[in-house]
């Protein structure tokens, strides 16, 4: 007992990017959200850009479920889409409707730079392997904005107009999700050899480093240098 081999992999993996996600909780943007002193503006770039990258998260649980081994799993990549599209996009178009943002408008929005580099790593990823890279490439997504949620929601800051944000997170039905991921992840790393596992986590490590990115890009509301070029 306690080789690292004896740990289940989303422990290993959680090691690993602790660190990391433990940098969002410093981020201004995550901050802001916490505390209620987030700029608007700086939301609304949030919203709009994360409405079409959940788009595309879904679409990866679509092939998640396209790959999926046994029924039972590719019922929970069914239940993860439909849990993407329903519950969790169901905030964005609460606060869109807050705002005066329609529907339409939301899913005419352009990709900015980290939006369309992101998703376009997890769908390459999703595409190269088995659906263990499915699973790795959407880890750390769902995974590390619960840790966020239960984080703001600990912290005990007042949160303000973003209470609704902070609730979705740390929330029954996403903490379901949450788990669904984990746990898929641990049954399709079950009897992989090292260096294929050392692969899964460097995906893992990667979006990772996306999630700090998107925070970046909404907190600088930055997008393509060029508008004439999207
Ligand atoms: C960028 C990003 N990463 C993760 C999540 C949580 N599904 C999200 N809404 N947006």
């Amino acid at each position: 007992m306690g080789r690292s081999e004896d740990k289940v992999f989303t422990e290993r993996l959680f090691e690993r990017v602790e660190p990391i996600w433990n940098s969002y909780l410093e981020h201004p943007f995550v901050k802001g959200l916490g505390d209620g002193t987030l700029d608007l503006e700086k939301f609304k770039h949030w919203l709009k850009q994360d409405y079409i990258y959940l788009i595309e998260y879904a679409r990866l649980f679509a092939v998640g479920a396209s790959k999926a081994t046994d029924l039972a799993m590719m019922t929970t990549f069914g239940e993860l889409l439909h849990g993407t599209l329903a519950t969790e996009m169901a905030l964005h178009r609460s606060y869109a409707a807050q705002f005066g943002i329609t529907q339409e408008e939301l899913e005419a929005v352009q990709a900015a730079e980290v939006t369309e580099s992101y998703t376009s790593y997890m769908l390459k990823m999703a595409h190269q392997g088995g659906v263990e890279y499915t699973i790795a490439a959407v880890l750390a997504c769902t995974w590390s904005y619960h840790y966020i949620g239960e984080h703001l929601a600990a912290s005990n800051n007042n949160p303000g107009v973003y209470q609704e944000w902070v609730d979705m997170y740390h929330s029954p039905e996403f903490t379901e999700l949450k788990d669904d991921c984990i746990r898929l992840m641990n049954e399709a790393a079950e009897g992989k050899s090292e260096a294929e596992l050392k692969v899964l986590e460097e995906i893992v490590v990667k979006t990772s480093y996306y999630e700090y990115l998107f925070w970046d890009m909404a907190e600088n509301i930055s997008n393509w240098p060029c508008k004439e070029t999207v």
